[in-house]
């Protein structure tokens, strides 16, 4: 487990990257990391291509302010996968394009939204769950994460976005990337004749790689 100040070095250096590459714009977005005494989680409002180390919001094991601006409206979000997923260290939200534009479509399977044209999401991240749309903020939408986050570290929220978990920050981060690439191909491929991997596919590969 990361100390506070390690965990804030981390969340600043992949923040910066993922703004910087176009994957969130505005303050479109939230990260934690969870210490030895509590959470490090962005502040509300605030942009991941400008965060300020000692702005970071410190939590304890409560969920209580420490030090730092005023937390994410997104906690309770990403408390739902802590509370599920003991041994994850990293909840990441973003309103990342592909992943959002899948978000805004008809869902044939709730429990597996996300196309598997080739291997790696299904390495990263397994099956991809759809939540339905509750207002930002709204401990609805924490509630029915959390009720999926057990079997689902990845998660599009209907009409928002994505997020991710993962035991640590890289695994959650590449796993969020993934989720990104994925839902961009979705895009790309419609319309055409793209072969899916099979369920044996797909049976091998969780075989070989969950929890990996
Ligand atoms: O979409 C929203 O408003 C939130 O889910 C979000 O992405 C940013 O919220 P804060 O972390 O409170 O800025
Ligand atoms: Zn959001």
């Amino acid at each position: 487990m990361l100390d506070t100040a390690s965990a804030k070095q981390k969340l600043m250096a992949f923040a910066e990257s993922i703004f910087n590459r176009g994957l969130t714009a505005g303050a479109s977005a939230n990260m934690s990391i969870k210490t030895d005494t509590g959470w490090v989680i962005t502040p509300t409002n605030s942009c991941f291509g400008f965060l300020d180390a000692d702005r970071l919001s410190v939590l304890d094991q409560q969920g209580n302010l420490i030090s730092g601006d005023k937390p994410s409206k997104e906690f309770l979000l990403h408390k739902a996968f802590y509370d599920q997923r003991p041994d994850d260290t990293c909840v990441l939200h973003l309103h990342s394009t592909y992943a959002t534009a899948l978000s805004c479509l008809p869902c044939a399977n709730t429990s597996d939204a996300v196309p598997s044209y080739t291997p790696y999401l299904t390495m990263r991240l397994g099956a991809i769950a759809l939540v339905p749309y509750f207002a930002p903020g709204d401990v609805a939408l924490a509630d029915a994460v959390y009720e999926v986050a057990a079997n689902h570290p990845g998660v599009i929220m209907a009409n928002h976005g994505p997020i991710v978990s993962g035991k640590t920050v890289e695994s959650c981060v590449f796993g969020m990337e993934e989720l990104e690439e994925s839902c961009k191909l979705a895009f790309k491929l419609k319309g055409h004749q793209a072969n899916l991997l099979s369920k044996d596919n797909i049976a091998d590969l969780k075989a070989k790689f969950a929890n990996k």
